[in-house]
């Protein structure tokens, strides 16, 4: 096994800098470059010294085998924040026998490997480290923080009693059955069903939470709807003119609004045109918008714009308008432009309220799986007697995909798709 390295905190100048070093040799080496090894969790100053040139004066963080967030020895350098410090003490530890540079989340990997993490608090992790907004800090945390897995064992153990007890029946087959199970172990199988369909159901919107929410501002030409956006954006995002038909590609914008990650699309003004340019223009915006999360209309809506009931319809230009409207808004006064905000915060946070513990692609077809496993366990079970084994097969099948939301078995197929997004040092 490699002792492996990097530099754990972002590279450039900063006031400290972290090279972590983890695995059977991290010890030893730190007692070549400091002269001894700290007690362990104890942060302890020492020279750092190659060939008797000293790098740096540092402060050192060691932890033992088995107590480490790897699970191997593991050592921290907490340096000068130089890259000359940093590539120094790097270069001297490539140098050491058995140490070779981390490949991207390498430490979070061996974490995975000598089980202080399951896979899907690797997700979370993950999904911790590239969190922008409040929202994906909290969604990335509770999955970090263990909660699927925990589910999962209760998930587990009522499959598990459930097969138990369709097996339970098996063995006095011919004879006389002590009682009828079936009424539980249906019950059962119907509830978790049905719970793992809910947990479907809030993928979707996690996964959105994840990506960032797309908002489409759409209407006819000339209705504002750049100058809304740069509103918003606070700046010139977008080229506004008198001209209808300025906006022909679709403008994005991401904002935070209120802890929720927030793509604003500026969209070519909808209308029947026999401008060429304008006419790709047209259906780029159409086809964007009926993909967003949410619409923002300006005006009216035209023929092949799909409305849903939550979209915001608003009168444009109110600036302009001689009496009040529901409504309004102005992307030259600012008028509405606070509402706005308030409305799409509203909308979407109720969605991410529904959010349940499933929040990755990967964990939706898991329990699809599962689901569908489920359906067919409890198709054989309502045939009445005679099925038993296949019930408690399928029941079986069931706890496999359960299993592997947390990667109980096909870790590897997916670890390289995890890991990809990780960063060197993690
Ligand atoms: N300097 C530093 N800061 C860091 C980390 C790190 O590795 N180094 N982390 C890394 O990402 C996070 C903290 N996570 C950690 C998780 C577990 C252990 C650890 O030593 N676990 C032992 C002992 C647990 C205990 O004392 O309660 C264990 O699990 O056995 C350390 C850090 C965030 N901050
Ligand atoms: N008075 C007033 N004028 C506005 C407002 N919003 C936009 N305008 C003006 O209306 C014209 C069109 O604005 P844009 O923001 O380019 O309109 P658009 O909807 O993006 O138009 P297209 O890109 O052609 O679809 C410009 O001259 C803007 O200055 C508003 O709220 N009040
Ligand atoms: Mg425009």
């Amino acid at each position: 096994m490699d002792t492996i390295f990097a530099l754990a905190t972002a590279p450039g100048r900063a006031g400290v800098s972290v090279v972590r070093v983890s695995g059977p040799r991290a010890w030893e080496i730190c007692r070549l470059l400091a002269g001894d090894v700290p007690a362990p969790r104890r942060a302890s100053l020492r020279r750092l010294v190659s060939s008797g040139v000293v790098i740096d004066e540092a402060l050192i963080l060691a932890f033992s085998a088995g107590e480490s967030f790897t699970g191997e020895e593991v050592v921290e350098f907490q340096t000068h924040g130089s890259p000359a410090v940093v590539g120094f003490l790097l270069k001297t530890l490539s140098a050491q026998e058995g140490a070779r540079v981390a490949e991207p989340g390498e430490f979070t990997r061996r974490a995975l490997e000598n089980g202080r993490l399951d896979l899907a608090e690797v997700e979370g992790l993950s999904d911790l480290l590239t969190a922008e907004t409040e929202a994906q800090r909290r969604q990335a945390f509770r999955i970090f923080d263990g909660e699927l897995g925990r589910q999962v064992e209760i998930w587990r153990s009522k499959l598990l009693r459930s097969a138990a007890l369709v097996e339970s029946t098996i063995d006095f087959a011919d004879e006389e059955v002590p009682e009828n199970v079936s009424p539980e172990v249906e019950s059962l199988l119907r509830s978790l069903r049905n719970e793992f369909a809910r947990e479907i159901e809030g993928v979707a919107v996690s996964e959105r939470l994840r990506s960032g929410f797309e908002v489409a501002i759409v209407g006819p030409p000339n209705a504002g709807k750049s100058t809304l956006l740069n509103r918003l954006a606070g700046r010139d995002a977008a080229i506004t003119s008198e001209i209808a038909g300025t906006t022909r590609d679709v403008i994005e914008v991401r904002m935070d609004i209120d802890g929720l990650p927030v793509t604003f699309l500026d969209t070519a003004g909808l209308r029947e045109t026999e401008d060429v340019v304008e006419a790709i223009g047209v259906q780029r915006a159409l086809d964007r918008a009926n993909q967003a999360d949410l619409r923002v209309v300006l005006g009216v809506a035209s023929p092949g714009l799909k409305l849903e009931p939550e979209d915001l319809v608003l009168i444009p230009k109110s600036d302009l308008l001689d009496e009040a409207v529901e409504n309004p808004i102005s992307g030259v006064t600012g008028e509405g432009v606070t509402d706005l905000l308030e409305q799409i915060s509203a909308v979407l946070g109720k969605r991410v309220s529904q959010a349940h513990l499933a929040t990755h692609l990967r964990h939706q077809e898991a329990l699809q799986i599962a689901v569908e496993s489920l359906d067919h366990a409890l198709d054989y079970l309502a045939l009445e007697s005679g099925l038993e084994e296949l019930v408690a097969e399928t029941i079986r099948a069931a706890i496999r995909s359960v299993d592997a939301l947390v990667g109980r078995i096909g870790v590897e197929d997916v670890l390289g798709e995890i890991f990809r997004n990780f960063c060197i040092g993690k």
